[in-house]
């Protein structure tokens, strides 16, 4: 029996804050992996536009290179539509039947998870572990587990807004991550 956690995410693009929960939640719960989940349609982000799937998937590839604890677990680009967290981790149950999973959030996301498709159900399905986001609250109606984690304000918003006005995102996010952006000219650069 193995205990993974799950980072679902729209990663458009991944930067350092995912990275640091990720790791932080990984050894503060001695987890055996983390899977880094794109999600094919975010949602709760329906209206808006998202990078192309690929171009996400690879600069997701491309920040966890190297750490041996860390997974891409593509399973939500199967389906077609909005990738609703209860129809993925039903999924991943029956297909791994042996793991104990964790679903891991940032603050931002807790105060949503009233809206979410079939909470009540999910709730019975995976533990949720929440991570404190600057400028939301953790307090929520549904249990969560909460991790403590070093609060690094930065977001995807951030960082495509920078790239699209020119300015620099070093550190923000992974070299190999920034060099495929430049290099794929994406957000605008
Ligand atoms: N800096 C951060 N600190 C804590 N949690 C974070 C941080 N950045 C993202 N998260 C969490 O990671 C998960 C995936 O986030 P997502 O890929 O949407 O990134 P994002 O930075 O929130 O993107 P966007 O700005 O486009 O909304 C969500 O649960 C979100 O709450
Ligand atoms: O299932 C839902 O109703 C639901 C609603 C909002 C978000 N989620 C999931 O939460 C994760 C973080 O979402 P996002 O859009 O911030 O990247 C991602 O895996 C989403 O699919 C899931």
């Amino acid at each position: 029996m193995g205990k993974i956690g799950i980072f679902g995410g729209t990663f458009d693009p991944p930067h350092n804050g995912h990275l640091l929960m990720a790791n932080e939640v990984l050894h503060s719960l001695n987890l055996d992996k983390i899977w880094f989940m794109p999600n094919n349609i975010p949602p709760h982000k329906q209206k808006e536009p998202v990078t192309e799937t690929h171009h996400r998937v690879n600069m997701l590839k491309r920040a966890i290179e190297g750490n041996p604890f860390f997974q891409v677990q593509l399973i939500e680009l199967e389906r077609e539509g909005p990738s609703f967290t209860y129809d993925t981790v039903k999924i991943l149950k029956e297909r791994y039947p042996n793991e104990e999973f964790y679903f891991i959030i940032g603050s931002d996301m807790i105060e949503n998870l009233p809206h979410w498709h079939r909470i009540e159900e999910l709730m019975d399905m995976v533990q949720f572990v929440g991570v404190k986001r600057n400028g939301y609250s953790n307090e929520s109606t549904f249990f969560v587990k909460e991790v403590e984690v070093p609060q690094f304000d930065v977001s995807s918003t951030m960082i495509r807004e920078r790239l699209k006005n020119g300015q620099a995102v070093d550190y923000l996010l992974p070299k190999k991550v920034i060099q495929y952006i430049g290099e794929n000219r994406l957000y605008g650069t």
